[in-house]
């Protein structure tokens, strides 16, 4: 069952809705339709300042093998609405299996730091096309984002010291333990002890051994020194089975013998009590028998939060092993991006027909346009970005930037200040014309980009708002819009 899943066309992966969607459009005879969508977030998670966009490397794969395969045709032609009939009929079961994608598609490259109300992803193409790619690129892009920023947030507390992502046995589900490893590795995690995402997507794997290894010898040395012999060359002892102070001098015995063959101890795990004590206790234990070198790992229930904590109450940990709280971006389980219609291309006159969707809360309200992000910098790094229409503008206004939600706010820049666009072509006509970089550059990337970002937009409490304005046409756009479809259509 689980080789079948993983074996499947992935093109079923998705709301019922955009399939009988798609089914309406095709037999409206209105599925070219040029159309445009933004994929963007409203709010970064974790109460944070920032949130790293993560997730296209699998919606480039996604697209790239879209196509309906006979059997989910199959699977199709089995549905029936509530009168007992089929919902499809068989002529646009014929039109799907034939179906191409042909759009284009821009997006932010993955590892990038990204803020609420900017698109990370913008489909272009028919709009059947675009309309049947919502939920897959929402499943992948918000989940991995999310994860990405929760590893960049451990990665900001844990300062030089490694983290090692220890969560698949509580992650959601097989592909939820997969992609998390993914996501926690280029959010800042140095390893995994998932061996599977370690072949899947080259990241280190790392690993220590469980309680039940100690608990299955009848003491807690013969146990350290069975498994220091087996393997001497990766010896991380867990020392708190029974008492953990006794643990650590019993790991140092076994470091002694091991130094006797040639071999190091390379590390003592605490996995209960008080972890800034023990610690602390144990690095003092450590030192006196000269294992100054052997790390202290630290687990259970950890997250960045906690090891503020226990770095300012002076924890000798070294290395942090986080799971649940990681995988399941325990605090905040969702990103909660979306996928907004922002344009339509008006068939007689081949100009854009703007589009928005209107909502009392005016953070809801989405911005209409063919969006590009412009991030303007200097040389200690970003200062602003402005969300643009590609088409409406010539270069040279873009310099005005509005806070959506306050117009009185604005901010003008010269028209030479440096500056980046974010989102990058990906697809055109349905060919992939972007290189995915490897894993290893993406996680450096979030470093790099993270370095750009004032302290203050990192801090976890109260964090100072990154600004994110509308480019002052596409401002004046959305606010006749917004008058246009209050005056009632
Ligand atoms: N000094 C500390 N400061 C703040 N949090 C800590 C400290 N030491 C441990 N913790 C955290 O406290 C939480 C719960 O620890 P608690 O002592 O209740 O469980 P435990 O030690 O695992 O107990 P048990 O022995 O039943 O396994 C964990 O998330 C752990 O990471
Ligand atoms: O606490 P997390 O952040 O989720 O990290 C993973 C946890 O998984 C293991 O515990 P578990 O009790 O499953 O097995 P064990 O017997 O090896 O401790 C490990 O000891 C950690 O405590
Ligand atoms: O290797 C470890 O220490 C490990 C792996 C998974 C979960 N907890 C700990």
């Amino acid at each position: 069952m689980i080789k079948n899943v993983y074996d499947t066309s992935l093109s079923l992966l998705t709301d019922l809705y955009q399939l009988t969607m798609a089914y309406g459009y095709w037999k409206s005879g209105t599925s070219e339709k040029e159309a445009v969508f933004n994929l963007y977030f409203r709010k970064n998670p974790f109460g944070g300042g920032f949130t790293i966009a993560c997730g296209l490397a699998q919606a480039v794969d996604y697209v790239n093998n879209f196509g309906f395969s006979a059997a989910d045709l199959h699977y199709l032609r089995s549905l029936t609405g509530n009168d007992g009939q089929p919902l499809f009929e068989e002529a646009f079961l014929d039109y799907l299996a034939g179906l191409k994608l042909t759009i284009d598609l821009e997006a932010v490259p993955e590892g990038t730091v990204t803020f609420p109300n900017e698109p990370l992803l913008r489909v272009r193409g028919p709009i059947l096309q675009c309309q049947l790619l919502e939920t897959p690129l929402l499943n992948l892009v918000n989940f991995e984002s999310l994860i990405a920023t929760k590893a960049a947030r451990l990665r900001l507390v844990a300062e030089t010291d490694t983290v090692l992502e220890f969560g698949l046995r509580r992650a959601q589900g097989i592909d939820g333990g997969l992609t998390a490893s993914r996501a926690a590795y280029i959010g800042g995690c140095d390893a995994t002890s998932n061996v599977l995402a370690g072949k899947q997507y080259d990241i280190p794997v790392r690993g220590t051994h469980a309680h039940s290894w100690v608990m299955s010898f009848d003491s807690e040395l013969e146990s350290f020194e069975t498994y220091a012999r087996v393997m001497p060359n990766n010896v991380t002892l867990l020392v708190d089975t029974y008492d953990t102070l006794q643990g650590v001098q019993n790991a140092i015995e076994t470091g002694r013998q091991l130094r006797r063959q040639g071999y190091e101890l390379s590390g003592i795990r605490l996995d209960s009590g008080d972890l800034a004590y023990l610690s602390i206790e144990a690095r003092k234990l450590l030192d006196e028998a000269g294992f100054p070198d052997t790390a202290i790992v630290a687990s259970n229930d950890l997250d960045e939060t906690i090891i503020a904590s226990l770095k300012q109450q002076g924890a000798r940990i070294t290395i942090w092993g986080v799971g649940t709280k990681l995988v399941t971006a325990y605090d905040q389980p969702a990103l909660g991006g979306v996928y907004k219609l922002a344009a339509i291309r008006h068939e007689a006159s081949g100009a854009w027909d703007y589009k928005m969707k209107l909502s009392e809360q005016a953070i809801k309200i989405s911005t209409p346009g063919l969006q590009q992000v412009r991030r303007f910098r200097d040389e200690r790094g970003f200062l602003a970005d402005m969300i643009y229409d590609e088409e409406m503008n010539g270069a040279e206004r873009l310099v005005t930037l509005i806070d959506p939600l306050d117009f009185t706010k604005r901010r003008r820049f010269d028209v030479g200040q440096p500056f980046e666009n974010l989102l990058v072509p990906v697809f055109r006509a349905g060919q992939c014309v972007y290189a995915n970089p490897d894993i290893h550059t993406v996680r450096a990337r979030v470093q790099t980009q993270l370095a750009g970002l004032h302290p203050g937009v990192k801090r976890f409490v109260n964090p100072h708002i990154y600004p994110v304005g509308l480019e002052q046409g596409l401002h004046e756009l959305k606010t006749e819009l917004i008058l246009k479809l209050r005056e009632g259509r």
